[in-house]
């Protein structure tokens, strides 16, 4: 006598027997009871962070070639940096490129102010921060990242190179990030121009006086830093090395094809 087994389908599985399991995945799915600490732990969290990546290169995959501009998010309407911020996006989008800023006040605002007038893509890439903030009216295009690396990723993948005006804690964070980035040959052909020469020099002298002499960083790594007041030269910066890159794109995919016939034959 054959004995009838319970039997259920689960996805790609057949259970039967002890292993039939008393619900579906949907119902569990649909079942709002339950604890919810898994909320707060890490390997949930890893899944927010792959969405943060996923939503990013979405948003930002089909952007022209775009320039991220940093600077303190506390600079005043009124001030000098501030106008120097809005001719600097100005200039940028008249060069036909997007503009990228931290989508927050002061020089992010006044870029993507500059950017928006000249009829230029303007690019905020949000952060969430402890106290209330708004992405700035300038923006056209905002995203909102939970993570500050998540957010900086987003900031060189999709640049051709970064201009800096000046700022403070979250600036310098972003500076010495694309030096360390360029320094170790993780981008190429990326240009870091600072502007608002009156302010940097006395960090440009102590790197030559005091990271250069102590042997922190090669006398050639001062060069990856280059430094304008004027939008038009910063512009000028970034499409010598935007033209560098191409060429050599060119020529890796020249080279590459060549292989591929010198393969073939
Ligand atoms: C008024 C105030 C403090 C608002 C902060 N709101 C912000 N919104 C967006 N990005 C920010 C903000 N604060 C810092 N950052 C990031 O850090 C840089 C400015 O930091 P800081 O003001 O130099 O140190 C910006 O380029 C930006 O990418």
């Amino acid at each position: 006598m054959t004995t009838i087994r319970r039997e259920r389908r689960q996805g790609p599985s057949v259970l039967r027997g002890s292993m039939v399991t008393d619900s579906t995945y949907d119902q569990r799915l649909l079942d709002r009871r339950g604890p919810t600490d898994w909320l707060h732990m890490d390997p949930w969290r890893v899944l927010r962070i792959q969405s943060e990546f996923v939503e990013g290169f979405g948003a930002l995959a089909e952007l022209p070639p775009a320039v991220t501009v940093f600077g303190s998010a506390r600079t005043g309407r009124d001030s000098k940096e501030y106008e120097m911020g809005v001719r600097l996006g100005r200039a940028l989008a008249e060069a036909g490129f997007a503009v990228i800023t931290g989508g927050g006040p002061g020089v992010m605002e006044a870029a993507n102010k500059g950017a928006l007038e000249s009829g230029g893509v303007s690019v905020g890439l949000g952060i969430e921060l402890p106290h209330e903030q708004h992405m700035n009216e300038y923006v056209d295009l905002g995203v909102e990242f939970r993570y500050f690396f998540v957010r900086k990723t987003m900031f060189v993948k999709y640049s051709s190179g970064f201009v800096t005006l000046p700022g403070g804690f979250g600036t310098l964070d972003e500076l010495f990030e694309a030096l360390t980035l360029v320094q170790t040959r993780k981008v190429t052909s990326f240009p870091v121009v600072l502007m608002g020469t009156e302010f940097w020099a006395p960090l440009i002298d102590w790197i030559r006086t005091t990271l250069v002499t102590a042997g922190k960083v090669s006398p050639h790594d001062v060069d990856l830093i280059q430094i304008t007041d004027d939008p038009d030269a910063a512009v000028d910066i970034i499409v010598a090395a935007d033209r560098q890159q191409q060429a050599g794109t060119a020529r890796r995919e020249e080279v590459a094809a060549r292989h591929t016939v010198g393969d073939a034959q």
